[in-house]
């Protein structure tokens, strides 16, 4: 897109044609909404082996990673979505009070209109793709920005998007902050962000100025608390969870990945040796000639992180790794024990592969520690002492809590995902009776989902 006129002017005939379309009726059919989900699915079939290409130059991500993480997941949603539509967009039954028999009343689901999604570069089909499956499952029109920091895979969206999907519906504009604050500029029926709190402010300000409901998919730092067990090979299976929920994803990049870690100070230097002998073991002795660890998205994040270590105090609390190779852009596993409390890699969402370690005198202590920090979108605790599980449950607030695992959140449609406070929100549930007891009993806290649907009080 060339000059800021030319951009308005495509952004204002975009956004026309996706109202005039929406108020057509034409995506209200579940036919029309399965056909444009199924008509992703084929994308995704078609396009593999160039999403495969996409995120090795955007990211160097290995055709795994890709797999796991971006292609399972949008066909995991595709095929979720396919199976729930028609219970999701049904009407339902609502027992009024007697007071009023004989009336019957229901809830009529019913799209929102036109839709803006925002999406971030770390999981950048995944990411774009999903929200852009819920929209339009619940029948309305959207406009996806990809992010402009993995540029191979915004331009792969907007190439490929327009000769699957129903053009009409369905657009994709790229561009960064200029061409995003455009955007914002027009009044939209829902915006969905992903990204960073700092941007999330300034599209809520947007947002506001028209009343447009935003789902707000931020981050945070997310801890994972490290409890003492009888049994070592307990400790060795949290080990290995936890160096795979560090480097696995993006190598650090993703915004439920595991961003510290809050252990008994006793505990420590067993923890250190683990998980040196565990991220040699995951990638080698040294993981910058490994294929299986994403690269640093680009100089900026780079210098970011770099800028990190910087601090001499911090940089005194190296215990392993360190090393930066900036032609590469890479970055390899970090870990560091005790940096000072106010640096700013303790303070700020690290979102890249440095690990502190914080040690306390009892691990009780990390319920304050984490109460004591902005909400986070996930906690992850690793332990077996059911009394201090129900002290997180109850005392701490996050958009998820696992126990003893990390990232399954993400996999699981039929519990919602979200963040709370400034780790995000704008998700509402779908069942939240049924899914508040489900979650509490998993061990998961309710946080909300929203695919874009309004809800409609009707009484017949
Ligand atoms: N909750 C979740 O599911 C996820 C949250 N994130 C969070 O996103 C952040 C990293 O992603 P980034 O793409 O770097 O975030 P970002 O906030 O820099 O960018 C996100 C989107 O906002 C747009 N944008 C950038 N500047 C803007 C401006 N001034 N006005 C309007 N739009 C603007 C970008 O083009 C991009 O499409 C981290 O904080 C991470 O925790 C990332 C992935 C998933
Ligand atoms: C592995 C999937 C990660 C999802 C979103 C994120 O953490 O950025």
């Amino acid at each position: 897109m060339n000059t800021t006129m030319e951009a308005i002017t495509e952004v204002e005939e975009t956004l026309s044609e996706l109202r005039q379309t929406f108020k057509s009726g034409r995506t209200r059919s579940v036919a029309w909404r399965k056909n444009q989900v199924s008509a992703l699915l084929q994308l995704i079939h078609d396009q593999e082996d160039e999403i495969f290409k996409a995120l090795y130059e955007d990211l160097g991500k290995h055709p795994v990673e890709v797999y796991r993480d971006e292609i399972g997941i949008v066909k995991k949603t595709i095929n979720y979505t396919l199976s729930n539509l028609e219970k999701w967009v049904a009407p339902k039954k609502s027992r009024l009070p007697l007071l009023l028999f004989p009336t019957s009343g229901e809830v009529l689901p019913e799209p929102l209109g036109v839709v803006l999604i925002f999406a971030s570069w770390n999981f950048p089909i995944a990411l774009g793709l999903d929200p852009v499956i819920g929209a339009i499952s619940a029948g309305n029109t959207v406009v996806l920005k990809p992010s402009e920091q993995a540029p191979a895979c915004s331009s792969f969206l907007a190439n490929t998007i327009p000769q699957y999907m129903d053009s009409k519906a369905v657009r994709v504009i790229e561009g960064g902050a200029e061409i995003s604050e455009l955007l914002l500029q027009q009044k939209w029926d829902k915006i969905f962000f992903t990204g960073s709190p700092q941007v999330g402010r300034i599209v809520m300000s947007a947002a506001a100025k028209n009343l447009t409901p935003v789902t707000l998919e931020l981050g945070g730092k997310c801890p994972t608390i490290l409890d003492s067990f009888s049994n070592p090979s307990d400790l060795k299976v949290a080990i290995k969870r936890i160096v795979g929920g560090k480097w696995g994803p993006c190598n650090g990049q993703a915004c439920i990945g595991v961003d510290y870690i809050l252990i008994e100070e006793k505990l420590a230097s067993t923890l250190i040796e683990l998980l040196k002998k565990t991220v040699k073991r995951f990638y080698s002795d040294s993981p910058k000639d490994s294929k299986c660890i994403a690269r640093v998205i680009n100089r900026g994040h780079f210098e970011r992180l770099r800028n990190l270590l910087k601090d001499p105090l911090v940089a005194a609390s190296i215990v392993h790794g360190g090393s930066l190779d900036e032609e590469n852009l890479f970055i390899e596993p970090t870990i560091l024990l005790d940096p000072p409390l106010d640096a700013a890699i303790m303070t700020e969402e690290i979102f890249g592969p440095l690990l502190p370690i914080i040690t306390l005198k009892s691990i009780q202590e990390s319920i304050e520690f984490i109460n004591s920090r902005p909400k986070p979108l996930a906690i992850y605790a690793f332990t077996k002492d059911e009394e201090f599980r129900q002290r997180i449950l109850l005392e701490t607030s996050s958009g998820s809590v696992i126990f003893n695992d990390v990232l399954i959140q993400f996999i699981c449609d039929a519990l919602p995902f979200g963040g709370v406070g400034q780790s995000g929100f704008g998700r509402l549930a779908y069942n939240l009776d049924y899914l508040g007891l489900l979650l509490l009993f998993l061990g998961l806290k309710r946080s909300n989902r929203l695919t874009g649907v309004s809800q409609k009080q009707c009484n017949t």
